[in-house]
């Protein structure tokens, strides 16, 4: 048994009267993780407490071993743990070359202010990272579209640009919420052959994803969250066949009204 890469203990979180984390633990191994459950069970929650964009109310996050609870985002990252993101408001103007060359400032919080005004070793870092760019968008596949702005590609080709960027930083564990949302299914299967590929190279993956058969098949174990807190975590045949899972995910009250399907 290898040691957690990622721990999470007790974790709460409440927005004003909404229990959105309600004692949420977890332990994540190296490899590939699926995270699910239903609607409003916490998940997007999770990932923003774990990556510092919330403070918990209570409880731990551990990475390698290290407390890094309710630490700066750009302090987690540096660490070694990242999120993709949705691309924030500005970066659809910038082509993928610019979009991947200020990746990984940009997750270290250095704006653009910074990176202008910095002398010694300036120019080297940039060649640096613009040689960067170029070798993750060819290893991506989106090389044909390198001086394209962001806003104008596919649902695919972003996602493929968001994982790229997350790896420019050089992590160890990415957090991918829904990866294959609005990607076409040939786009799809080479998300997640990137992802097998990386897994092999050492990097660690945790994602949300609502695709059962994907996680069946993609998935070493997988953390099931429902109101709030952990209801199961082990290997995927298991949760998929548990009762409790099934429930959760039919809305619980079997007495009431469901259809039994
Ligand atoms: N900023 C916020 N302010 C108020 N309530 C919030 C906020 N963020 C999340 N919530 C609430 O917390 C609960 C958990 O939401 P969260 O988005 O983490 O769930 P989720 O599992 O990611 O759901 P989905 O699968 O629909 O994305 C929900 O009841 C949601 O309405």
């Amino acid at each position: 048994m290898t040691d957690p890469i990622l721990s999470v203990d007790g974790v709460e979180k409440r927005f004003g009267g909404i229990t959105a984390l309600d004692g949420a633990s977890f332990d994540v191994e190296p490899g590939i993780t699926g995270l699910i459950g239903p609607n409003g069970a916490g998940k997007s929650t999770m990932f923003n407490v774990i990556t510092g964009f919330l403070s918990p109310d209570a409880g731990t996050v551990e990475f390698r071993g290290n407390d890094i609870t309710g630490l700066r985002p750009s302090a987690v990252a540096e660490r070694g743990l990242v999120r993709t993101f949705q691309i924030p408001h500005e970066l659809p103007e910038m082509t993928v070359r610019e979009n991947l060359a200020l990746a990984p400032r940009d997750q270290r919080g250095e704006g653009l202010f910074t990176t202008w005004t910095r002398g010694d070793g300036y120019a080297r870092d940039e060649r640096n990272a613009q040689r960067r760019a170029v070798e993750m968008a060819e290893r991506f596949d989106i090389d044909h579209v390198l001086d394209t702005p962001a806003g104008e590609l596919s649902g695919g080709q972003r996602k493929l640009l968001e994982l790229a960027r997350a790896l420019l930083t050089d992590p160890d564990l990415v957090l991918l919420d829904e990866p294959l949302a609005g990607v076409n299914p040939t786009l799809e299967n080479r998300i997640l052959d990137h992802l097998q590929d990386l897994e092999s190279e050492g990097y660690s993956f945790l994602f949300i994803e609502h695709d059962i058969d994907v996680i069946m098949e993609h998935c070493q174990e997988v953390i099931v969250m429902h109101q709030g807190r952990v209801l199961t975590a082990g290997d995927p045949e298991d949760v998929r066949s548990d009762d409790r899972v099934i429930d959760a995910y039919l809305g619980g009250d079997a007495d009431d009204g469901g259809d039994g399907e």
